[in-house]
């Protein structure tokens, strides 16, 4: 049964449901842990989606400053009727909206921003890049340094790209509970994200990048849902596979093995609150740095 379907349905367990599950989607919203755009961006893409069963209003109510009356003003002069569902609308509407979110809210409220960014793509997008960028311009961010049973590339420093550890050491970091989250990334290492020095540095009122894959991602959020999930995107699968190949840090067979990972994790984007396009690293990176400000 789709969302509007389970609407018609008024007063059922399944239609209360769905409109609490709205209403958390709206107060999330509100409360700065999904941007208006990403929720309009499901309901496109995910036509079964609860996304998709919300109304405009609904979703314009979620962003701080809008009221009843400018809210009303606000469709008109989109040419949106209040009753439109965001799975509902056409494609100009919904380019309609999309800008006048993008202007009105890109970071909807950052007046309650969190400092925890988790920053996701896929292989050789630029993670690496965007954050050494961040790392080397913006003082007082904490990248956070996971550790890894992967071997290390040439020119990694154990410490500071990851901490290089066996399986025992990782296996005991997991039984100690020291970890944020872990996974195994590419059906091959482990990585995860030591918890102590992230606790201590949004403690000290720093602010604090993770460059993880989708599974620790997903792991953040249920952990510390005030946390901005973004995802990095190529300008194009084509330009993906350059920078892979032109990194040449892999073998051959393991570039296959990311590219299919990869393939996987841009189907997840919109999980995500925001996307960056990786352009040109310095717009990428200064576009990460404004979620943590
Ligand atoms: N879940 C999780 N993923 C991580 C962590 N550290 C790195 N990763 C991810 O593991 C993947 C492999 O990283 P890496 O071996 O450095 O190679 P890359 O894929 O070329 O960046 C990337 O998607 C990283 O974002 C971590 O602590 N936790
Ligand atoms: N905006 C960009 N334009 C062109 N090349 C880039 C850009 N960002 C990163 N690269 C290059 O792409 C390759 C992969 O980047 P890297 O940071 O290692 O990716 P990731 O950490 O996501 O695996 C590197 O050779 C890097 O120099």
């Amino acid at each position: 049964m789709t969302v509007p379907d389970v609407d018609r349905a008024a007063g059922s367990r399944a239609a209360i449901a769905a409109r609490r599950a709205r209403a958390a989607i709206k107060k999330a919203v509100t409360e700065q842990r999904r941007s208006a755009t990403g929720v309009l961006d499901r309901a496109s893409s995910h036509p079964d989606s609860l996304e998709a069963g919300m109304r405009v209003t609904e979703l314009l109510q979620g962003i701080p400053g809008l009221g009843r009356v400018r809210i009303e003003r606000v469709i008109e002069r989109l040419s949106i009727s209040p009753s439109k569902r965001l799975g509902g609308l056409g494609t100009l509407q919904r380019d309609r909206l999309r800008e006048y979110l993008q202007k009105r809210a890109p970071f909807a409220g950052d007046e309650k921003a969190s400092r925890l960014v988790v920053l996701a793509g896929p292989t050789a997008v630029g993670k690496g890049t965007v954050s050494t960028w961040i790392r080397e311009n913006v003082p007082g961010v904490l990248l956070s340094v996971s550790a890894t049973t992967r071997a290390p590339r040439p020119g990694e420093i154990d410490g500071v790209s990851y901490y290089f550890v066996d399986d025992a050491e990782f296996d005991r970091m997991i039984e100690a509970g020291e970890f944020l989250e872990w996974a195994v990334v590419h059906n091959s290492s482990r990585y995860g994200t030591p918890r102590a020095p992230i606790d201590e540095a949004l403690a000290d009122g720093k602010s604090v990048l993770l460059e993880i894959d989708i599974q620790g991602a997903r792991q953040v959020r249920e952990a510390m849902p005030e946390a901005r999930l973004v995802f990095l995107l190529p300008p194009s699968w084509a330009e993906l596979v350059r920078r892979l190949t032109g990194r040449g840090t892999e073998t051959a067979e393991e570039q296959e093995r990311r590219l299919a990972t990869a393939e996987v994790e841009l189907a997840a984007q919109n999980e995500f609150d925001y996307l960056i396009v990786n352009n040109d690293v310095e717009t990428a990176a200064r576009d990460v740095v404004e979620l943590m400000k």
